[in-house]
């Protein structure tokens, strides 16, 4: 049997993400089953399942009604205070084995006793014993590490979670439930159109992203996780100088690092006019000090500059729901650009490190 790579896991996203939609409701009832009215959520989750949680933090957030602080677990462990009005906590870990995840979501159940639901894609692992009840985000175990579908299968589940929680809550009604679920078909139905037209715009710029020697991605709202998911995934993958920066934080101090070589991508939703016309203003400016400048659309509107080089992908009327389609160039370009770069991604690196830092509570069996 040949051995899966990230692409194999990106193009399984269509499939998967119908299915986590197929089963709605029937496999979120149960976890929500015995969860009370609650007002403060906090979530903690590592890597891409920290940006994940940040990638659904604004769609949970208007379903619900709640308030949604999202912590790294190891310094949430180690130094903050837990708020005491913390009354349901989520741990987030895809392969179950997180161990700061673990030890931090003990922590605060055993001081607030909060409702509190695990996400993974491995119910059968440490985490999930933990919890009240788990989430499984029907991946099974994603064999590659730089994961791919199980960010975009835990943003969607995370999604769906408050959309049912809010259902049965009574903070929505069913029409509306349903006109949810219906936008959300839509913008599954479009994963793999997404896939190919990220595909071609890659094959376009190759050699740009080849010669690459830093990538930044801009933006703001509900794409934050995606700038943070598109740092981790070019970090692990491509190895080269890659960050993600919410708008506003590009300018007070980032921008004084560009260069006729940096390449930029801004991602576009529906946002309000205010925040596209300051972003236009940052793609201007940023277009005196370099050529490199790339576009995520998802307004379906015409670029206002056309520079040829803007990824038109489908509108999303509603932003918050942007981040589903708007990784996935990022994952697309992240595994080709490595390519290209002459990176052996099966060839795995640092076998040992899980053994010697304890990130994990044991080693993963990567592919
Ligand atoms: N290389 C992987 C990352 O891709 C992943 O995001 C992180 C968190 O994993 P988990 O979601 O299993 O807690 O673990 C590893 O470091």
């Amino acid at each position: 049997m040949t051995k899966p790579t990230m692409l194999t896991y990106i193009n399984q996203e269509p499939e998967i993400l119908s299915t986590i939609l197929a089963t709605y409701p029937e496999q979120i009832d149960p976890v929500i089953k015995n969860a009370p009215a609650t007002k403060h959520w906090l979530i903690l989750a590592t890597g891409s399942s920290i940006n994940a949680a940040y990638s659904a933090k604004l769609y949970l957030q208007k379903m619900t009604g709640a308030f949604i602080d999202i912590e790294e677990p190891y310094n949430y462990l180690n130094y903050e205070k837990i708020n005491p009005d913390i009354d349901l906590v989520i741990g987030i870990s895809q392969s179950g084995q997180s161990t700061a995840t673990i030890s931090a979501l003990k922590k605060v159940i055993k001081q607030n006793h909060p409702f509190s639901i695990c996400v993974t894609s491995r119910p059968d692992t440490e985490l999930p014993m933990v919890a009240d009840t788990t989430l499984d985000i029907l991946t099974g175990s994603e064999k590659v590490g730089y994961v791919t579908l199980g960010y975009n299968a835990t943003v969607l589940s995370l999604m769906l979670l408050g959309l049912r929680y809010a259902t049965k809550l009574d903070l929505i009604n069913s029409d509306m439930e349903q006109s949810e679920l219906m936008a959300f078909k839509s913008i599954v139905q479009n994963i793999s159109p997404t896939i190919e037209k990220s595909i071609e715009f890659f094959q376009r710029f190759a050699t740009d992203f080849q010669l690459a020697p830093q990538f930044t991605a801009i933006g703001c709202g509900a794409v934050l996780g995606t700038l943070k998911e598109m740092q981790t995934k070019f970090t692990e993958v491509i190895r080269i100088p890659s960050n993600g920066f919410e708008l506003e934080t590009f300018m007070h101090g980032p921008y004084l690092g560009v260069h006729e070589n940096h390449r930029q991508f801004f991602i576009e939703t529906n946002s309000n006019s205010a925040i596209v016309k300051k972003q236009l203003s940052l793609k201007q400016y940023e277009s005196r000090s370099t050529t490199h400048i790339f576009t995520i659309s998802l307004t379906g509107k015409k670029p206002i500059i056309d520079d040829g080089q803007t990824l038109e992908l489908m509108n999303i009327d509603d932003e918050l729901k942007s981040p589903l389609l708007a990784v996935i160039p990022f994952q697309i370009f992240a595994w080709y650009i490595a390519k290209v770069k002459g990176i052996n991604l099966p060839h795995l690196i640092f076998n040992d490190f899980s053994d010697i830092v304890h990130n994990k509570t044991e080693a993963q069996q990567y592919v």
